[in-house]
């Protein structure tokens, strides 16, 4: 199977940050920024979901959000793609094992906001996630302590690295995954779509 991916070769670091982008905001670049030099990456992708499998509503049209979230990417080591959506996968473990298969020897990072590491253990086959891939996870403001206390938190208890550690978390093999405490940015898409903003726009 052939995808229109981001250039990449064997060896580079590369993290995803997935999500639904609806809308795509200053946070997301805000954290994007952030995991690049805190976790020694090569380049992000943002993987822009065709939908979270554990939110009910549906977000808006999949092209919509590429091209807002395309216009938004102002860094030369970010780039976004619909992978998810031309690989037919949904769940996470499903778009890593795809990816994995389609570029073999990249090193991915899985990288996500304090509010998903709560909510990790109810994701399809997470463990399989930490085992197959290193985790980056950045601070959200109020979500700090749900994060840490999560089951999956500590579970893989053993597997975190310290915040010295962090930065080779992209030569780590997994199980390993870091939380790194930053300045926080209180934005988000939920908030921009309930004041309208996102509704404006085409
Ligand atoms: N302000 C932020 N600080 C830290 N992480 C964030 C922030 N905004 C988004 N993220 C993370 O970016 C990823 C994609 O987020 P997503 O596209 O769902 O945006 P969101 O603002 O969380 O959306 P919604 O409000 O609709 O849930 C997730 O891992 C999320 O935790
Ligand atoms: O695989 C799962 O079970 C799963 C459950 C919830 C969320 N995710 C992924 O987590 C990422 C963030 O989702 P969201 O909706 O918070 O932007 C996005 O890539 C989703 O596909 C994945």
């Amino acid at each position: 199977m052939t995808y229109a991916l981001p250039p990449s070769h064997p060896g580079q670091v590369i993290g995803l940050l997935g999500g639904s982008f609806d809308p795509p905001h200053a946070g997301h670049l805000h954290i994007s920024r952030e995991a690049l030099k805190r976790f020694g990456l090569d380049r992000l992708w943002w993987l822009v979901s065709p939908g979270n499998p554990l939110k009910s509503h549906g977000p808006a049209p999949l092209e919509r959000r590429m091209r807002a979230a395309r216009a938004l990417v102002d860094h030369p080591r970010i780039d976004v793609t619909d992978f998810e959506a031309q690989a037919g996968t949904r769940y996470t473990a499903q778009t890593l094992r795809a990816l994995i298969r389609a570029r073999p020897g990249v090193r991915f990072v899985w990288l996500m906001g304090a509010d998903n590491l709560a909510q990790f253990h109810l994701w399809q086959d997470w463990r399989e996630i930490m085992n197959t891939v290193p985790v980056g996870v950045l601070a959200r403001p109020g979500q700090r302590i749900s994060a840490r206390m999560s089951p999956a938190a500590r579970v893989f208890d053993h597997a975190r690295l310290g915040a010295r550690q962090c930065h080779r978390l992209g030569q780590m093999n997994a199980p390993a995954w870091c939380f790194v405490n930053m300045p926080m940015m209180a934005i988000s898409s939920t908030h921009l779509r309930q004041s309208g903003a996102w509704a404006d726009t085409t």
